[in-house]
């Protein structure tokens, strides 16, 4: 079974580089590194590093795992799917839910795999339109299902607390492909399910 692995995916060396990194930026902005309260800061850092930055461990097109043969060929929707991320631009969380929906041809996957694969694709540095195009494509190229669908929501925290300061607003991006494409009315169906 392809399962993730969130501990154990950097290397020793690489481990203690961060920690000697995420001292000198705290030495940077100001700090006393050697106060009793961050003398455990930058390993903590780096094991919530380790954590967040997962998904650079694995390759998402294993994640799928194992797949049945299912005569069921109609819409499948796997909804709310919580996700953690971290904008690219600015290294601050962005996190909401994904939503995929799928027409298989023959083949299924596990539903807790879709959750597996939103881990992978998210923990790392992302911003949300390449999530949702990764999503779709990963799904597309495994399942090769008649059309796939995908639905991203998210908050980004470079919005909220610092810059503009928007506080609550929602991005939206949907990706499809195959019979979602060309079908009003199936991507309609897909997004009245959502709600
Ligand atoms: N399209 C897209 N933009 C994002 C995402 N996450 C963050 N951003 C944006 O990336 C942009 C980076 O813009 P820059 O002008 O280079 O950086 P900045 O000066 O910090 O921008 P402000 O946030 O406007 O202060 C900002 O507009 C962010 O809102 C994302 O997932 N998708
Ligand atoms: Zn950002």
């Amino acid at each position: 079974m392809a399962s993730i692995e969130y501990k154990n995916t950097l290397v020793a060396e690489n481990r203690e580089q961060i920690e000697h990194h995420v001292k000198e930026i705290l030495r940077l902005i100001g700090e006393d590194v050697d106060r009793e309260g961050l003398l455990d800061t930058p390993a903590r850092v780096t094991r919530m590093y380790e954590e967040i930055f997962s998904g650079y461990a694995a390759n998402p097109r294993d994640v799928l795992g194992v797949t049945f043969d299912e005569q069921h060929e109609e819409l499948v929707i796997i909804k709310d799917i919580v996700y953690y991320s971290q904008c690219e631009h600015h290294m601050a969380p962005f996190f909401g839910k994904v939503h995929v929906g799928y027409l298989p041809s023959g083949k299924v996957a596990g539903l807790s795999k879709f959750a597996r694969l939103v881990d992978v694709v998210t923990r790392k540095l992302q911003v949300q339109e390449r999530i949702t195009s990764e999503l779709a494509d990963i799904l597309d190229e495994v399942l090769k299902p008649h059309g796939v669908m995908v639905v991203v929501e998210g908050e980004h925290m470079c919005m909220c607390s610092r810059g503009v300061k928007k506080y609550g607003s929602q991005t939206v991006t949907s990706a499809v492909r195959g019979s979602f494409r060309k079908d009003s009315t199936l991507r309609a169906e897909f997004l009245s399910l959502l709600k």
